[in-house]
């Protein structure tokens, strides 16, 4: 029940339609205990009393009966299925913003094809115990209790024989739930793991035929596709061997009710409608009993899936904006860190030890370092993707934490190495920061990212479509359509984090001119493997396991015999090797 309370303020606004379809479902449950007792008039008072007079009373009442039955059938189902479409519409949204605000760390450990089915399957899920489960409940338990009123309005001895088969019944659906709720769950976390196969498969494609694992993603799928069968035939299962001994108890009531009032009927003690009735009546029991079985059902995977959804909605919210923060039009773009240390995770290693520099506004500075010596996080600190262990970072004389994320992610402009190019058009993507930069500034900004020739080569230019991962595109114009996006956005501070590494020699220098201009007035950080990337910056440093082991111009740096002089002679002595090939 935990779980349906925390998930409350999702449905409860709309219990209006709940309460409306209620009302509806109350109607059409007592129509259909009146059905028997209507049987029961036509037997004993009509057929074998012989008042065929009232044949078409009967029969007008009975139509009558049938059509307000319909409407009202109509009415609760609209209304209940009102309230689940309406109620998860709300979920689903509240899921997706909360997905939209979650922090790195959370990203780092989800898995896309789980948190797709959770959007979609769990969410389903739940909207169809609230459209019909829950609904369906109340039926049952007021027809159940209506039905017993006029069981017991003909004959106490045989409402008490019904009436001594429930325990039995009950206990069968309860064992029923114990066993269904986790088969139901591992269904949902079954079908997680197989999407998520999936998802990776699909994006991580290129990788698979490259080193031709295609039989071996078969295999891994195989053992996944066949957790998901196990499950569900384990489930099958369980339904198999409680629904029978269901219907047994409900047999066995069914053949004891007709010995025992077919011999209250001989004795004269019932009528014969009468007996009729009550076996109608038992059929309102017994049948909703078994069903509720299936509502348990229902509602087990409705608690699977809102236990799933909560996770989502439930999870910390590791970077936040703090309480007060400041609003500043823009940043002028210096940037201090002092004393800084990161842990991505409590417990594990430095991913960086007691950074410690100051970047004034405009100066270019470049970070250099063997691959995970901490080049990337120092910039994703600075952005507030994950928040330093120990020390502080400010930007323009202020902490990080004194202004709010969407401000500094608006001010900060990053190309990443990995350039994630969205379904849509070039001109979309390009703009995706700054939706409303007109078609000039776009254009303004391709040129500059050295973008705009080869997007005008394509037959619909910026109006180009393109797939998940820039289908089409290779991968130096990704990164190109992805530094014009940065520069779209006008930021005071820019991050070129390997932007350049999949362009040629040529491309990154007339990259790095027109970049030249745009990088006068702000900041830019440049993380490259290349010296030639970053040569030009006004102060180079060289990281080394997540500490800053030297710093200082090019000029500088190359003289003093240390690591980047070492980088320096590998990448240069390589030029000359080459030379003195060709
Ligand atoms: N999201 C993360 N969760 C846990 N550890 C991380 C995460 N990102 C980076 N690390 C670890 O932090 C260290 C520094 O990583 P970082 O990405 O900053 O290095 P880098 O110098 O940018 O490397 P590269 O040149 O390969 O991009 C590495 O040991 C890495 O494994």
């Amino acid at each position: 029940m935990e779980t349906f309370k925390k998930l409350k303020q999702f449905y409860w606004p709309y219990k209006k339609y709940f309460i409306a379809s209620l009302f509806f479902v109350l109607i059409v449950t007592g129509i259909t205990v009146v059905y028997p007792m209507v049987l029961q008039l036509t037997i004993d008072e009509v057929i074998m009393a012989e008042n065929y007079d009232l044949i078409p009373v009967l029969s007008v009442g009975f139509i009558l009966l049938m059509a307000i039955k319909g409407i009202t059938n109509f009415l609760q189902q609209y209304l209940g299925d009102l309230f689940g479409i309406k109620s998860v519409y709300l979920l689903r949204d509240s899921l997706y913003k909360k997905l939209q605000h979650l922090s790195f760390t959370y990203y780092d450990n989800a898995r896309t094809g789980d948190t797709m089915s959770r959007l979609t399957m769990d969410v389903e899920g739940f909207k169809f115990f609230l459209a019909a489960g829950l609904k369906e409940l109340v039926r049952v338990v007021f027809l159940i209790g209506t039905s017993l009123i006029v069981m017991f309005y003909y004959s106490i001895p045989l409402a008490l024989l019904t009436m001594a088969v429930m325990p039995f019944l009950i206990v069968v659906v309860r064992k029923f739930d114990q066993k269904v709720h986790p088969a139901f769950r591992s269904i949902r976390r079954s079908l997680g793991n197989l999407n998520t196969r999936i998802q990776e498969n699909v994006s991580g494609m290129n990788t698979v035929k490259s080193l031709s694992k295609e039989d071996f993603e078969i295999d891994r799928f195989t053992i996944d596709n066949k957790e998901y069968r196990e499950v569900n035939i384990k489930t099958s299962h369980i339904w198999a061997k409680y629904f029978p001994l269901m219907e047994l108890i409900g047999n066995i009531a069914m053949v004891s009710l007709l010995i025992f009032g077919g011999w209250l009927v001989i004795e004269g003690d019932l009528q014969l409608g009468e007996l009729v009735a009550f076996f109608s009546l038992v059929n309102y029991i017994i049948g909703p009993l078994m069903h509720l079985g299936f509502i348990v059902n229902q509602f087990s995977q409705a608690k699977a899936s809102g236990e799933r959804l909560l996770d989502i909605l439930e999870a910390e919210e590791k970077v936040t904006d703090f309480e007060k923060t400041v609003t500043v039009d823009k940043l002028k773009g210096d940037v201090k860190f002092k004393d800084v240390t990161l842990r991505y995770y409590e417990d594990d290693d430095e991913a960086l030890k007691n950074i410690d520099f100051e970047v004034p506004a405009g100066k270019t500075i470049g970070l250099i370092g063997a691959t995970g010596s901490g080049k990337t996080s120092i910039t994703q600190l600075m952005a507030r993707f994950y928040q330093p262990s120990e020390g502080e970072v400010y930007l323009d004389g202020r902490l990080t934490t004194d202004y709010s994320l969407a401000f500094i992610r608006q001010q900060i402009g990053f190309v990443f190495q990995e350039a994630f190019l969205f379904s849509t058009t070039i001109r979309d993507n390009i703009a995706f920061g700054n939706p409303h930069a007109s078609m000039d500034e776009v254009i303004e900004a391709a040129k500059r990212a050295q973008a705009h020739d080869f997007i005008m080569e394509m037959p619909k230019g910026y109006d180009t479509m393109l797939g998940e991962r820039g289908m089409g595109l290779s991968g130096g114009q990704r990164q190109r359509i992805s530094i014009a996006r940065a520069l779209l956005i006008n930021p005071s501070i820019l991050v070129l984090d390997d932007a350049t590494s999949a362009v040629d020699m040529e491309t990154e220098h007339r990259i790095q001119r027109a970049l030249k201009e745009v990088m006068d007035d702000r900041t830019t950080f440049i993380i490259a493997h290349r010296i030639s990337s970053l040569k030009h910056a006004d102060e180079i440093l060289v990281l080394d396991d997540g500490e800053i082991v030297e710093r200082g111009t090019h000029e500088e740096l190359l003289v003093n015999g240390g690591p980047y002089q070492r980088i320096y002679d590998i990448q240069y002595k390589d030029r000359d090797a080459i030379t003195d090939i060709s």
